[in-house]
């Protein structure tokens, strides 16, 4: 890409970054004509294209390879790293219709099946039992295995027939002895119980069902383009939308932890696309909704010729689920395109990859114009072309000729020409830059920095204060839930149930109101400055939010130095946030000049009194001097003492990521929160950082009554920043509450409460599947 980008004459690319919108159709092809006589450019795409020297490639041998392995670490014990080599294995097996590929694949199942047997992984070795008798429906070994898996998990209704199947498909006499023998037990095991042939939920479906009854507008709103209003009144915790991607795709760093098309995170038991080696699935019906499936068509007459009774053969379909999914005129599978043994997807960044699956996916609708003209039109999402950088619009312009390029190998005969389309890319570009949402999981992960979403963290003695961190998984666009515009006090909170969009209002919404979610940047959290600078960098607006546009006491103390006098609670600012902060009053004054501004408008607190003696006087604000007495600190020692602390809270975290916290490291820990103490506001978030993360340090040695106190100390200083009811309060809680049921502190259960409370507001019904650890609370 560097390279092609420094090809570019000098003269197109001013062309570039002066033209607008209009100018698209020209600019786009001076490039595409360039390109068109480069060679550097079609060796480029040749080699994004070219099946002989893909990334992606299926390799019969790799496969067999790793399967040994697999077999090895098996016979040596060694059961989480025999799944790891046959999982790759799979990964590997190219699973064409040759019978000798599919059963390599049918064994490989079986063998990890065996695996999670032994790892008292029942169900998942049952869908593995599934996946090869679906390749190889008279695997009796797979038969065989089903039925142990059955009869530990006492369907022994269902473990006779797999038995009754293995025997008749058995041909040594001592391989039916040996069955004939697991019969006899599992008939003694069941004497007189019922039978069950209770199904295996193949996709037990994670979303409660939750109906949306808000009415909500789509209006034009003031400086923000088009926005939604409420059409009626909304109750707090209201569940007010929810949507389905029209496109999406996994980050790269989370391809081998989370489903490429749910996003979940992937089971032991993964399965991979059936065409290349890149994307990984959760489930069957993943896999095929993507698109990464190559559907065998087996009959059952095919497989048994008619040697089991009819009976027998309604079992094996059942339980082999043949067929299950059948294509329907609606079913856009979005990685169908890219699934043709050549490494483009692989290599080519998130955005530009999501930009091809728009663009097919509006190519795959029966009425669709070949020209892609209305493309636009048809996705009715606002654009910030007229605000990129140049640096932007030239990349735009390059990879959506190479994206072109590449979409034409094998699907060359719908695409309209390069000519009619890439002026079109560099817009869906645009598009994706404002409007794309990054789907987000909540993870667990504990002191020692493993994940561990199943742990029962709350069990006394082990002492965890568990970080429940916010990761994006993937990258999508939602059609009607990119009319949502951005506040930085937003009244609503989006979350995610696998690929659907939900947003739920956090607070009474009177009908009329703006309904608004944070795109990721809110008051509390940063400083306004900063918070304006994530939207203009990520979004290229200037956020005109209430948040923004009038003032508020986090926005003053967050980053803010304390007053020389002890017993003073005024702040102290840097030159940047004083001319900010004048700024900002000067603008709100001019809306309304004549407007008395009350110290407690600042935050519903009544710290805000102490700040700010009287508040119209922030326009004599100087750096360096108190809000509130107007005494003078030295700020350039204050600041490198801070810097010092801060580095030394930095380097923390190595220590305790690898558990290697000593009592030095603690006592020093102690030193440096003193420093940020003495110099720093009582309210800067930064010292809440530094608590919290010292509240881990004495979590990780087993001294839980220390790590109680900083975690307190870290939440009073959020609840000041943040209302009390916020979510970010709810995971600080969340680890409080940890630590209290590890100590048996009686007040967890207080604790939890809150926790409860807080999480029922942001996820209504859906707070369990979110957060599945809260019911170990
Ligand atoms: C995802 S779109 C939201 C819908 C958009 N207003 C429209 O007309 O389609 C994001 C764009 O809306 C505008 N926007 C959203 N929130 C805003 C805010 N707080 N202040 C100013 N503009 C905002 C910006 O132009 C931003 O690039």
């Amino acid at each position: 890409m560097e390279k092609l980008k420094s090809l570019v004459p000098k003269a197109l690319k001013e062309t570039i970054a002066k033209g607008s919108v209009d100018d698209l159709h020209s600019t786009c092809s001076s490039l595409l004509h360039f390109f068109q006589h480069l060679s550097q450019f079609h060796q480029l795409v040749g080699d994004l294209t070219n099946p002989g020297i893909a990334l992606c490639k299926k390799d019969n041998n790799a496969a067999v390879e790793l399967k040994l392995k697999g077999n090895q670490c098996f016979s040596n014990g060694d059961y989480a790293s025999a799944v790891r080599f046959y999982s790759q294995a799979l990964r590997m097996a190219p699973s064409n219709i040759d019978d000798i590929d599919k059963d390599i694949i049918a064994t490989l199942y079986v063998n990890r099946a065996a695996c999670f047997h032994k790892m008292d992984l029942l169900k998942e070795c049952l869908r593995d039992c599934r996946r090869a008798l679906e390749k190889s429906p008279c695997h009796s070994k797979a038969w065989f295995r089903r039925g142990r898996a059955n009869a530990d998990l006492e369907n022994y209704g269902d473990a006779i027939r797999d038995f009754q199947i293995c025997l008749e498909l058995e041909m040594s006499s001592s391989g039916k002895r040996q069955i004939e023998c697991e019969l006899h037990s599992i008939l003694q095991q069941c004497k007189g119980t019922q039978g069950s042939a209770q199904n295996i939920d193949l996709h037990s479906s994670d979303s409660i069902n939750e109906p949306v009854q808000v009415k909500l507008q789509r209006v034009s709103i003031p400086r923000k383009g088009q926005g939604i209003v409420s059409g009626e009144d909304i109750a707090e915790s209201s569940l007010i939308h929810i949507e389905d991607p029209y496109a999406a795709i996994a980050l790269k760093h989370c391809r081998e932890t989370h489903c490429h098309f749910c996003f979940n995170e992937l089971p032991p038991d993964i399965i991979p696309c059936s065409s290349c080696t890149i994307p990984l699935y959760c489930s069957e019906k993943c896999q095929w909704q993507a698109g990464g499936v190559v559907v065998d068509n087996i009959q059952m007459n095919d497989i048994m010729h008619g040697r089991l009774s009819d009976d027998f053969e309604h079992y094996i379909s059942t339980a082999i689920s043949i067929n299950s999914y059948t294509s329907t005129s609606d079913h856009f599978a979005e990685h169908r395109h890219e699934c043709l043994g050549v490494h483009w997807p692989a290599v080519l960044p998130t955005d530009i990859v999501l930009a091809g699956r728009i663009l097919v996916k509006y190519l795959h609708q029966p009425k669709c114009n070949r020209n892609a003209s209305h493309l636009m039109e048809t996705l009715n999402l606002c654009h910030n072309y007229a605000h990129l950088p140049s640096e932007s619009r030239l990349e735009f312009h390059i990879y959506s000729i190479i994206l072109i390029y590449c979409l034409q190998h094998g699907w060359s005969s719908r695409l309209p020409l390069p000519e009619d389309s890439t002026s079109q890319i560099v817009l869906i570009l645009s598009q994706i830059r404002v409007n794309s949402i990054a789907v987000v999981r909540m993870k667990v992960v504990d002191t020692n920095g493993h994940l561990d979403q199943r742990s029962n963290f709350s069990s006394p003695g082990e002492a965890l204060t568990n970080v429940v961190e916010q990761v994006r998984v993937g990258q999508a666009i939602y059609l009607e839930g990119s009319f949502f515009n951005h506040s930085c006090i937003p009244n609503t909170h989006a979350y995610f149930l696998s690929r659907s969009l939900c947003i739920r209002a956090t607070e009474f919404v009177p009908a009329g109101c703006q309904v608004e979610i944070s795109y990721g940047s809110q008051v509390g959290q940063q400083n306004c400055p900063d918070r304006q600078k994530f939207l203009q960098d990520h979004y290229s607006f200037m956020c005109q939010c209430a948040g923004c546009s009038g003032l508020n006491l986090p926005d003053l103390v967050i980053s803010g130095y304390r007053c020389a006098k002890s017993n003073c609670f005024g702040v102290v600012l840097e030159k940047s946030t004083v001319n900010y902060e004048k700024q900002k009053l000067n603008s709100f004054l001019a809306v309304s000049p004549n407007r008395q501004i009350q110290a407690n408008e600042l935050s519903t607190d009544a710290l805000a009194h102490h700040v700010f003696k009287q508040i119209g006087a922030i326009n004599q604000f100087e750096p360096g001097y108190c809000s509130n007495c107007g005494s003078f600190i030295d700020m350039e020692n204050a600041s490198s003492e801070v810097s010092k602390a801060e580095n030394y809270f930095g380097r923390l975290q190595d220590p305790l990521s690898s558990d290697r916290v000593s009592s030095n490291i603690l006592s020093g820990g102690l030193k440096h929160i003193h420093l940020l103490r003495k110099h720093l506001h009582p309210l800067n978030k930064r010292i809440a950082e530094a608590e919290d993360t010292l509240a881990q340090a004495f979590s990780s040695v087993g001294k839980l009554k220390e790590a109680l106190h900083h975690c307190k100390l870290s939440i009073q200083i959020l609840e000041e920043l943040y209302n009390s009811n916020h979510i970010v309060i709810g995971n600080e809680l969340l680890k409080l509450a940890s630590i209290q049921k590890s100590i048996e502190e009686s007040l967890a259960v207080e604790s939890i409460r809150r926790v409860t409370a807080i999480f029922s507001r942001y996820y209504g019904s859906h707070m369990h599947i979110v957060y599945p650890h809260m019911r170990f609370m």
